[in-house]
């Protein structure tokens, strides 16, 4: 893990979550190559990478549905076992769902898996949070994809567990949906709960996240706090300016997109924006100078493509 950006790393907590030098190869490929990162009580934690990048076969291998080729897995401090199993929730990718199965009995049926005595009040209330009430008699087959979503949601938190692990938790919903997954979830982790999602949704990882891993093609690229990662990645300039840009210095910016009028600037880690701003105002007439953190979609792209 040599090129690793790693930044806001753990200060002594008991994980929840802990793997070391995991090495995982499918065909003699190698898709996930020395991982080791641990997830702390309480916090939601991203999992990000491009198409292929090995997230949803990490997620496997930590609810022991593959096995690795070596390495160790620690779930709320033990090796995986069914006692642990019951205490994490799983929201897959795609459904393995019986599609002849109604609403109610699938519920049921999975709660039951769970170690559930009496799931029906606890179905009861999950069916009218995620507005499916009025379908409980339908079979799954019959649903819209944002409907199995938020079936299959229900099945990953109806026996409130201690670790919640979501492969897309917003794939295939509205907007209207995703607010209401996404509001479950902030209350889910207020409560206690520790959340694990895999996601492609930038902009909901910097709201929501506290820290994030991101791999591609099977390693791990950068490891942390969000906020500390972001700022590690210098800060982006929004600039409203008359006039011709002069040429800046090279050793404080990292890029410059020109629109004319306005420009995007992004400013390398420990570079004044104050002198920045003296270099502009001797050459354009400033209509706009806001600093900001970079956005986790451009660092993403930034680290994706420097492992092309
Ligand atoms: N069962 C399997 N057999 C062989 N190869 C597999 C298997 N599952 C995944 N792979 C390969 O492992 C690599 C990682 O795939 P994985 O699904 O873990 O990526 P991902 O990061 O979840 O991607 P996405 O964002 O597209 O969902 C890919 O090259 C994929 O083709």
């Amino acid at each position: 893990m040599d090129d690793v950006k790693s930044v806001g790393k753990t200060d002594g907590e008991i994980p929840v979550l802990e793997l070391s030098g995991l090495f995982k190869s499918f065909d003699k490929k190698p898709v996930l190559v020395d991982i080791g990162f641990e997830v702390r009580k309480g916090e939601i934690f991203a999992l990000l990478g491009p198409n292929g990048a090995g997230k949803t076969t990490m997620i496997r291998i930590i609810l022991d549905i593959f096995r690795p080729d070596s390495g160790k897995v620690s779930v709320l401090g033990a090796p995986f076992s069914e006692e642990t199993k019951n205490r994490i929730g799983y929201l897959p990718e795609e459904g393995g769902i019986d599609k002849k199965l109604k609403l109610w009995e699938c519920i049921r049926f999975f709660a039951s898996l769970k170690g559930m005595a009496d799931p029906d009040p606890a179905a009861e209330t999950w069916l009218s949070r995620m507005n499916l009430s009025d379908y409980r008699n339908k079979k799954v087959g019959e649903l819209s994809k944002g409907m199995s979503r938020r079936l299959q949601f229900i099945i990953a938190v109806i026996h409130t567990p201690e670790i919640l692990i979501l492969d897309e938790p917003f794939y295939g919903l509205d907007p209207v949906n995703k607010k209401l997954i996404k509001d479950t979830l902030l209350e889910l982790n207020r409560e206690g709960m520790t959340i694990i999602m895999s996601t492609h949704q930038m902009d909901e990882v910097e709201r929501m996240c506290d820290r994030l891993l991101m791999l591609n093609r099977g390693k791990i690229v950068l490891y942390g706090g969000i906020n500390e990662i972001r700022e590690s990645f210098g800060y982006s300039v929004s600039l409203g300016y008359e006039g011709v840009l002069p040429e800046l210095d090279s050793g404080r910016i990292v890029s410059i997109n020109d629109y004319k009028s306005h420009a995007e600037l992004v400013i390398k880690s420990g570079a004044d924006t104050q002198d920045i701003l003296r270099e502009l105002v001797d050459s354009v007439r400033i209509k706009k100078f806001e600093v900001g953190a970079r956005s986790l979609n451009d660092i993403f792209i930034e680290v994706a493509e420097d492992g092309q």
